[in-house]
């Protein structure tokens, strides 16, 4: 006989909007589709105000969505948190500056029916050393560490990561990423927001791209990479009666126009350039490689904005 084991996390029409009196509403999640299975590591990646934040405390159970569901290993997030089942490392708040290090984990861990042991989860957030340190004088990481640890204290199967390493140098990012791969080897499910490429790139199996509340891209770092590895390609060419029209082009994904030339975004440079030399009167052809972050802003741009396109990758 086979069991069937609920996902880690499922949202199914997901959506939530802020109302106040007087002003619009804000839309900040738009029917969301998720589906994260249990041992994934997946990064929510998105610019300001895609609503990553807000997904997650729905996660959490901390707001209450307008509409559809969430579910965590099949349960209301509120009784996944009673389970220990699922706990968070929040961007900021409730450390008391006065208690030390140990004294913070053990007053936590009090609140819980059943934990792992101080020892044990401070030694992996990597804290051993600073059991005896007081909060106020530890770093912002070593702060981030210790909710990391109090997150750690009911054994949860799924970690929930909100820019964690918002107030981090780049070696204490290391240092956090090392411990996370360690936790995740071990099979947590973990689910951490993030606004940097390189770091979903870096620790992430699955990346799901989010933008205006909703999902713009969901799948493997190699895919999600594949669908931004794409290239620019410009040429002088004002397309004349019986040539192709640019959209037409094979590869070709975007299409911008300046007086001179015309800029083409593609995913096949070769077959753009090839198409461009036979098919056309367009001279003077470049091809450029963009950039991850200049994908990562085409992948999440405004379809609906006029903002003008910057040429910095032609340049
Ligand atoms: N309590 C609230 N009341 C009104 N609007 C809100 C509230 N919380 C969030 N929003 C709005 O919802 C949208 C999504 O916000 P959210 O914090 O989820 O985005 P985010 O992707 O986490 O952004 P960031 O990367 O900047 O943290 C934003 O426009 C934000 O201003």
């Amino acid at each position: 006989m086979t069991t069937t084991h609920p996902p880690g996390l499922e949202f199914s029409g997901l959506t939530k909007s802020f109302t106040a009196p007087g002003a619009q509403p804000v839309r900040a999640v738009r029917g969301i589709d998720l589906r994260i299975g249990t041992g994934e590591v997946v990064a929510l990646l998105g610019p300001n105000g895609a609503g990553k934040t807000t997904a997650l405390d729905m996660a959490l159970g901390l707001t209450k969505p307008t509409g559809g569901t969430v579910a965590v290993f099949g349960d209301r997030p509120r009784k996944a948190i009673a389970d220990g089942r699922i706990s968070a490392v929040l961007q900021s708040g409730g450390l008391l500056s006065d208690l030390t290090v140990d004294e913070t984990v053990r007053a936590v861990a009090a609140l819980y029916k059943d934990t792992l042991s101080v020892g044990e989860v401070l030694d992996r957030a990597g804290l051993a050393g600073l059991a005896r340190r007081k909060v106020g004088r530890c770093s912002g990481g070593e702060q981030q560490r210790l909710r990391f640890a109090l997150a750690l204290l009911p054994d949860p199967d799924l970690l929930i990561l909100d820019e964690p390493t918002a107030a981090m140098d780049i070696a204490s990012r290391r240092e956090f990423w090392a411990t996370m791969h360690d936790e995740a080897s071990s099979g947590s499910t973990i689910i951490f927001a993030t606004h940097h490429m390189e770091e979903a790139e870096g620790f992430a199996d699955r990346i799901v791209l989010m933008a205006r509340g909703e999902i713009v891209a969901d799948g493997s770092v190699d895919r999600i990479r594949a669908m931004t590895s794409g290239s620019r390609t410009t040429a002088v060419w004002s397309p004349s009666p019986g040539e192709p029209a640019p959209e037409d082009l094979p590869g070709v994904t975007d299409v911008e126009r300046t007086a001179a030339r015309v800029l083409l975004t593609s995913t096949d440079s070769d077959a753009t350039a090839r198409a461009l030399f036979t098919r056309t009167a367009a001279r003077d052809v470049t091809i450029t490689a963009r950039s991850l972050d200049d994908a990562f802003l085409t992948l999440t741009a405004d379809p609906t904005s006029a903002a003008p396109t910057t040429l910095e990758a032609t340049r």
